[in-house]
């Protein structure tokens, strides 16, 4: 059999001129695992009140962290694969839920390749149906549209709590965090509270009560609340931080449905007005920087703190193209194709 790997990822605008980020954003947007609404509601929001404005604003904060090659999470999603490549003997494909690399145009060229038995990795520790499932679920359309639905598949599992991906994590961390002094705040891109209680497959756990992802359940499986705490809980375990130091937050709302609370922007300006000084901020949820951790936290989150007296603010970066992420990425394909 013909071995591959695909690592998936969300996608970029293929440029920061407006035209470009209202394709990506009709694309995103309309993806019904995203905006989870009735289709015809779905259709009249976006095409009424957010593609008329939101691509001319996205597109500006697009150009803040764009680069000469192009858009931070694609350069680095194409490093990762380049710095795979050198470890492992096997074809490494990348492609992108939207945008390109075109899932579509991946699956075609690993047709072309003559894969048939694939290992899937899907580039986000945490479950979420807007994340990880819509990628998943795309990429099992696209190989069934190619006449590849029978080849053998094996999918890597959220690894949230990993223990090898919390080493690396902390790995990552640790020179921009210790012995600062710093408050750490960890923040996770947020989603609809609505969609964490439809990713719950006894729809009678997520968010029924305050403490239901500190208590054990097989909802958990597909939880995104918990398995962000988890990731925060198994990182402070790892490095030893007390919680008191730590501000667990959730990020990038759209809309004005209830998102997962505490929202970062609220907490970065009550940390401040609390007196908090120094604050270095991790996004556990995104395996590369992007526009979310580089306009986002560095550029607004920082911008916010010092208005309301805070004096030392830092992102530190994602994983990105870290030795052992890489080497997790390389661990787990390396166990897979000796199994
Ligand atoms: C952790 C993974 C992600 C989840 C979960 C997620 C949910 C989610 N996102 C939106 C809306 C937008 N997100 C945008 C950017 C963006 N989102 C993620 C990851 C997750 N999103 C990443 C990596 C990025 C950055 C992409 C890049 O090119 O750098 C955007 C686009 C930018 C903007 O206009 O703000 C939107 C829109 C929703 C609605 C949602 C859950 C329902
Ligand atoms: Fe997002
Ligand atoms: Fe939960």
């Amino acid at each position: 059999m013909a071995k591959g790997v695909i690592l998936l990822n969300l996608g970029s605008p293929d440029s920061t001129d407006p035209k470009d980020v209202r394709t990506y954003l009709d694309e995103f947007l309309s993806d019904p695992r995203v905006l989870d609404i009735n289709p015809i509601v779905r259709t009249i929001i976006l095409k009424l009140f957010i593609l008329p404005t939101r691509p001319k604003q996205s597109a500006e904060a697009y150009s803040k962290v764009w680069t000469g090659e192009g858009s931070p999470l694609i350069v680095t999603s194409y490093q990762q694969q380049e710095l795979v490549k050198e470890k492992v003997d096997l074809p490494i494909y990348l492609a992108m839920r939207y945008g390109n690399p075109s899932t579509a145009s991946i699956v075609s060229e690993m047709k072309k390749d003559g894969i048939d038995d694939l290992l899937i990795i899907p580039l986000y520790p945490h479950y979420a149906m807007s994340s990880y499932e819509s990628a998943v679920v795309e990429l099992m359309e696209q190989l069934d549209k190619h006449g590849m639905a029978k080849i053998k598949t094996t999918l890597v599992q959220p690894f949230y709590k990993d223990d090898d991906y919390i080493e690396a994590l902390w790995e990552s961390i640790r020179p921009h965090y210790e012995g600062t002094g710093a408050h750490l705040m960890m923040s996770y891109h947020g989603i609809p509270e609505r969609q964490v209680k439809k990713s719950d497959p006894s729809h009678a756990h997520c968010l029924t009560t305050n403490k239901c992802c500190d208590t054990p359940h097989p909802a958990h499986a597909t939880c995104y609340r918990h398995q962000c705490f988890a990731t925060s809980y198994a990182l402070m375990a790892k490095a030893g931080i007390h919680h008191d130091d730590v501000t667990i937050s959730f990020q990038s709302r759209l809309l004005k449905d209830p998102w997962l609370k505490p929202y970062t922007d609220f907490e970065i300006e009550r940390l401040a007005k609390e007196g908090v000084k120094k604050l270095r901020v991790i996004c556990p949820a995104f395996i590369t920087d992007c526009l979310e951790t580089l306009e986002e936290i560095a550029m607004e989150g920082k911008e916010e703190f010092l208005e309301h007296g805070g004096e030392d603010f830092e992102l530190i970066p994602c994983l990105n193209t870290h030795p052992a992420w890489i080497n997790w990425l390389a661990k787990r394909i390396e166990t897979w194709q000796n199994a």
